[in-house]
């Protein structure tokens, strides 16, 4: 699996946890007995490989229906009904819904975080009492331990006898409806699970995940804007040990992101222990949304509901929210068949064309060079010829002295015309860092900043560093920057792109990913009007227009050792820094 790929160099330190839920998140711990727990890990042992469908950092498998990770839909072809061997967990995950339900129907202050969590424990104590489990609950640390996150604290009497109240309700039958998508989720030590709201248009109602083998934090985010009162919590970190039962409902399922750090230990729920992450499973219940429409009341976060989210603008309310949510799922599913199919050319819909549609926001955020980049140019004798590879609005040309000859080449011909715009006194022109038009050794210096990642097989990365050697002069210098696999934030970045093999590509490189760019809702109406033209989509969440770039992650000592390979240069300095690989090197014959 996965494990090859933990980075090592990423420092993610663990949060304490502050041991708190967002609203209608129940916790249930020591939900099963340790007993349980290894006969549902010995059923989980038992599916063949291929029933997993492996992606990035993880593996999962689906009952019911399968999850698409790239619409992030249910395909609609059922597959049958939930394993027999999870019949028992449902039955009590059911009990525990029955229960807080009814404690929530009781009256005004119905979600009373203390009624609900002593209801619970009740009903949990009754369950316990069963000879079979209670012989394997022995020490008294197996003692469940709910917590719920409730709208107050005000303790309503609960009902006297949650055992009776349970058996009645057994007795009317199950008032719980049945699950019927069913997401076994395998991750290795240090692996997380990014920042997501389970689509509302794909699942209804309470979505239900027991966790074995394994603790982790999980971690609920919201963004501020999204909150009453500026006191209102935007984050909460609960540790999760194996044998819980973690409950995600109402404002917790709809409203608020969650996610999982990647990262070895997390705090226990004392904030004080660091506990070893192993080898966590998860069986995680939902149920589908068959008319495929949600109409809770988190519009922000809905994508049923696509009228204008709250506060973003007003922008592109003329469409109907149906025909916006209809071009978006259409858009997303061909955009999974055309790339399963190999149709769909990575560079050409992810770089080529995502260039050209951000060009002019892009242009309108690229001004800042980097120290070590400044320094390289500075350092250009008088006279020098000097290339920029994949110059994109030419804020590096700019930067270079008078005296130089400048030469500029991108494959996005927006951006080109941009820099031409800008920049008097250079040569520029359309071209591809794998085929460069010049002659050989026409420079003395070259520069390749934030290109190669773009290039979406090790051959083009080589094949572009080759041209790059090929048109230095023999001395000559280059450098080059890429993004690497080590992000200083991954929560910010590589949690929240789309990790290519998530999307059953063929051919996909564990480090390749999606990641968006947005031109956010103050942008300048034609910037996003021509985002939106040119394949972008709108997205609720994050207030903008969305496009995907495809990138290749470098990883580790990958660019140096790329670079070397070539024969005919020597590094002479390779370092990290925010996020990027560098490499300068020089060509020696
Ligand atoms: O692993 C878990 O407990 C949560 C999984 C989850 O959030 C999901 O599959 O959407
Ligand atoms: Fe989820």
């Amino acid at each position: 699996m996965q494990t090859a790929q933990t980075p090592s160099v990423v420092s993610n330190p663990p949060e304490p946890p502050t041991q708190s839920l967002p609203r209608g998140a129940l916790l249930v711990e020591n939900f099963l007995s340790e007993r349980e727990e290894r006969s549902l890990l010995a059923a989980v042992a038992q599916l063949g490989d291929e029933q997993w469908q492996r992606l990035a950092h993880r593996r999962v498998c689906h009952f019911g229906y399968v999850f698409n990770y790239l619409t992030r839909t249910f395909e609609s072809e059922r597959l049958g009904n939930l394993p027999r061997w999870t019949d028992r967990v449902v039955e009590r995950i059911q009990r525990v819904q029955s229960v807080v339900e009814q404690i929530k129907s009781a009256g005004p202050e119905a979600d009373s975080r203390l009624a609900v969590e002593a209801a619970v424990l009740r009903c949990m104590h009754s369950e316990l009492s069963k000879d079979e489990l209670h012989c394997s609950r022995t020490a008294a640390t197996h003692e469940p331990v709910v917590r719920f996150g409730g709208w107050s604290d005000v303790l309503m009497a609960p009902p006297n006898d949650v055992t009776e109240l349970a058996a009645a309700m057994q007795r009317g039958g199950s008032v719980q409806p049945a699950f019927d998508q069913l997401t076994i989720n395998e991750y290795e030590c240090g692996v997380g699970l990014r920042a997501h709201v389970d689509t509302h248009s794909s699942f209804w109602g309470a979505i239900a995940s027991v966790s074995l083998g394994s603790s982790c934090a999980f971690e609920f985010r919201r963004d501020a804007v999204h909150t009453k009162h500026a006191s209102d919590p935007i984050q909460h970190v609960v540790f999760v040990p194996r044998c819980s039962l973690l409950i995600m409902d109402g404002e917790s399922r709809y409203a608020w992101n969650h996610f999982i750090p990647m990262r070895k230990n997390d705090y226990g729920a004392d904030g004080r222990e660091l506990i070893n992450r192993g080898t966590r499973i998860s069986l995680t219940f939902r149920h589908v949304r068959h008319s495929r429409q949600c109409d809770c009341k988190w519009v922000a976060f809905c994508d049923s509901q696509s009228d204008t989210p709250k506060g973003s603008g007003g922008d592109y309310k003329s469409a109907s929210s149906k025909m916006i949510e209809a071009a978006r799922q259409k858009h997303r599913s061909e955009l999974s068949e055309q790339l399963r199919s190999g149709h769909l050319r990575l560079e050409e819909h992810f770089v080529h064309k995502a260039y050209e549609s951000i060009a002019p926001h892009f242009d309108d955020t690229r001004f800042a060079i980097w120290p070590r980049v400044r320094r390289f140019l500075s350092l250009l004798d008088k006279d020098a010829c000097c290339i920029d590879i994949g110059c994109g609005n030419g804020k590096h040309l700019g930067e270079m002295a008078g005296h130089v000859f400048k030469f500029g080449c991108d494959a996005c011909p927006t951006l080109m015309s941009i820099t031409r715009s800008k920049i008097q006194l250079a040569q520029l022109g359309v071209a591809l860092a794998e085929n460069l038009p010049f002659r050989n050794q026409s420079f003395d210096g070259a520069i390749c900043i934030a290109v190669l990642h773009h290039l979406s097989s090790a051959s083009a990365r080589l094949a572009a560093l080759r041209e790059m050697a090929r048109v230095l002069t023999i001395g000559g210098k280059g450098i080059v920057y890429v993004w690497a696999r080590e992000q200083e934030h991954e929560h910010k970045t590589i949690d929240r792109w789309i990790a290519l093999s998530d999307l059953g590509v063929d051919g996909a490189e564990n480090n390749d990913y999606l990641a968006p760019w947005l031109v956010h809702v103050g942008a300048r109406e034609d910037w996003k009007a021509r985002a939106l033209e040119l394949g972008g989509e709108w997205d609720h969440t994050r207030r903008g227009v969305k496009v995907y770039r495809y990138y290749h992650l470098f990883e580790g000592d990958e660019l140096v050792s790329l670079v070397q390979s070539l024969g005919n240069v020597r590094v002479c300095s390779s370092f990290y820094e925010r996020s990027n690989w560098g490499c300068v090197f020089e060509r020696v014959y």
